[in-house]
């Protein structure tokens, strides 16, 4: 797995070409771009910092950043090009930009001040709500209440974690696709109400919309479950909407960080859900935290096993991490899978094992829930891909040719091939138009110009004034001779004149980052070479549980052991911090 990239002579926009000394080394060497170059150069000029050793560092620190993590633990970082001239020692402590905390240094992992105030803030904010006094609990009438959820599914381990969270302010309920945990968020929101007598507001958030929007449907499902033997309760929650957290915090056109909502104008709400807790970065963890009422309540939902954020951090794992054996901590872990099929589940437990050779075993053995496709070359894998994709693309485009957009979005949702890349030859934008090309050419589908019938839609940010959100799917129809975008919402299919919608991709084939908050009945997952620097186990974890039904993984045994054997490595000091009370 490389961590560098390779310039491509001097005029590669990468190379700063007014570095110097040891900076330009590390610049020419694919260890630090040109930005990480230009910021470290500038913060030393304003911060009266000559001292070229403290300046990499700082550079160090940018790069860290750029790629995920919340600070730079200098014991380690010589390990991304040990054959690079690195300084014996960091001057740090003697550094006016640690004086003047631009910079902070503390426990080996320095930190760009905009971070560690991040990271502190989360950390007090939780600690804060974790030191309050529990909310009061009307224990006969929660026994009671329990005794009425418990009919329908309801497991031993559900029931503790709903109870759990009953007596708390602030829960974290972790589980794998499948653990449940929708069905007892529903259940807790039941208990809640009960316990409140009515009038309790509930706010139901995930980073995407389209999260938000199976957060939506999925707590409305068990609602009516629950309404099914306790109508009461379910009445008295009513029909919590779901919202990207975006919307939530209260999004403005003027800023990107800042929301409405802050320590100063709180949000309303007593209970606050976050569906797909992993995907959301510090930055977004800490505007939440600030804008929440301390005695309101937050439940954090999701998989720490997943991919983390986009952003930088990795909240979710490092608090479940940090709390781990901790007597005040509030994670409720969710274990058993009561939806995917058994070799699907194998699949994954062999991956959160770190086992390779169980993973592979897995793969191998005959099944109808899991295949592996040993492709070697390119020719291979087109092989492979090519009958699924058109198969699963002329399912859609009939259905859109039927003018029948219903039935062309779920036929959507019965495959999905997933790629890691965006770009090269593992990339979706080669994939999506291999198969538009074989589309054309087996199925004689016409894939001219951008909006041809047929086409899949992933929306790639969130429009507010149109009402689509970053991760919805849709497609485009011919309806009473017009051409129409047609985008899946939660109550109702969305409508537009097709150039209206400017943030929307091709979705034959989605990377595995974007596939998270939704599953497919049949999923292929390509892998793309073992030297691939994003192919980890988190990725791969992500990917084969987005399936329902079918898994097949395409790719090289190579590239199977590197995945099981590398972990997404983020530096963050959240979970020591936690672990050091
Ligand atoms: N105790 C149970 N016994 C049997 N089936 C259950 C039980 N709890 C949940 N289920 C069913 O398992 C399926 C998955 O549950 P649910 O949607 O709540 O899980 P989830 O963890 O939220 O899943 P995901 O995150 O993948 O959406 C649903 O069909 C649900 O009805």
């Amino acid at each position: 797995m490389t961590e560098l990239f390779e310039p491509v002579g001097e005029h590669d926009w990468r190379i700063a070409t007014t570095a110097t000394g040891v900076l330009a080394d590390f610049n020419a060497a694919g260890v630090l771009t040109a930005s990480d170059v230009h910021v470290a150069t500038r913060v030393g000029a304003l911060g009266g910092e000559a001292d070229e050793r403290v300046l990499l560092a700082v550079a160090l620190a940018v790069r860290a950043v750029r790629r995920g993590s919340v600070c730079l633990d200098l014991a380690t970082v010589r390990d991304v090009a040990p054959e690079l001239a690195w300084p014996d020692e960091w001057p740090l402590e003697r550094s006016p930009l640690v004086e003047a905390g631009v910079l902070r240094w503390e426990r080996g992992l320095l930190y760009l001040d905009r971070y560690h105030r991040l990271e502190t803030q989360v950390h007090d904010d939780l600690a804060a709500r974790l030191a309050l006094a529990p909310p009061a609990v009307d224990e006969p009438r929660l026994s009671a209440a329990l005794e009425k959820v418990r009919s329908g599914h309801f497991s031993a381990e559900q029931e503790a974690a709903v109870v759990a969270a009953v007596h708390r302010r602030t829960t974290i309920l972790t589980g794998g696709p499948g653990t449940g945990k929708t069905t007892t968020v529903a259940r807790l929101l039941a208990l809640l109400a009960d316990q409140a007598g009515g009038g309790l507001s509930v706010a139901l958030a995930a980073p995407t919309g389209k999260a938000a929007t199976r957060l939506q449907e999925a707590v409305t499902a068990e609602l009516e479950a629950v309404a099914r033997t306790w109508p009461e309760a379910a009445a008295l929650v009513g029909r919590p909407a779901g919202l990207t957290l975006h919307r939530l915090l209260g999004w403005r056109p003027d800023n990107a960080t800042r929301f409405r909502h802050d320590r100063a104008n709180r949000l309303k709400y007593d209970v606050v859900v976050v569906d797909e807790s992993s995907m959301v970065e510090l930055t977004m963890m800490g505007r939440l935290l600030e804008a929440l009422r301390p005695d309101s309540r937050l439940v954090l939902v999701g998989d720490p096993r997943q991919l983390t954020s986009v952003g930088a951090g990795a909240v979710l794992s490092d608090l479940v991490a940090g709390y781990d054996g901790r007597p005040d901590s509030p994670v409720a872990a969710l274990t058993e899978n009561f939806r995917s099929e058994e070799d699907i589940k194998a699949l994954a437990a062999a991956l959160r094992d770190e086992d390779a050779d169980a993973v592979l075993a897995v793969l191998r053995s005959p099944s109808d829930q899991v295949s592996f496709v040993e492709a070697p070359d390119d020719e291979a894998v087109e092989r492979a891909l090519r009958p699924d994709s058109v198969a699963a693309a002329g399912a859609v485009w009939r259905a859109a040719v039927d003018e029948d957009p219903a039935r062309a979005l779920a036929e959507l949702d019965r495959y999905r091939l997933l790629c890691a890349h965006r770009e090269g030859p593992f990339g979706v934008r080669r994939w999506n138009h291999l198969v538009e090309r074989w589309l054309a050419e087996d199925a004689d589908v016409d894939v001219h110009g951008q909006w041809y019938v047929g086409r899949p839609l992933l929306v790639t940010s969130n429009d507010y004034a149109l009402d689509v959100y970053n991760g919805e799917t849709g497609v485009v129809v011919r309806r009473d001779g017009r051409i129409r975008a047609f985008v899946a919402g939660s109550e109702r299919l969305k409508e537009f004149a097709p150039g209206r919608l400017d943030a929307v991709e091709t979705m034959h084939a989605m990377t595995i980052h974007k596939s998270q908050g939704s599953q497919a009945d049949r999923v292929t997952v390509l892998l793309p070479d073992e030297g691939s620097r994003l192919l980890t186990r988190e990725l791969f974890y992500t990917a084969v549980t987005r399936a329902r039904h079918h898994v097949r993984v395409v790719g090289t045994e190579a590239a199977v052991r590197a995945a099981v054997g590398t972990r997404a490595q983020r530096a963050t000091g959240l979970r020591l911090r936690l672990g050091a009370r």
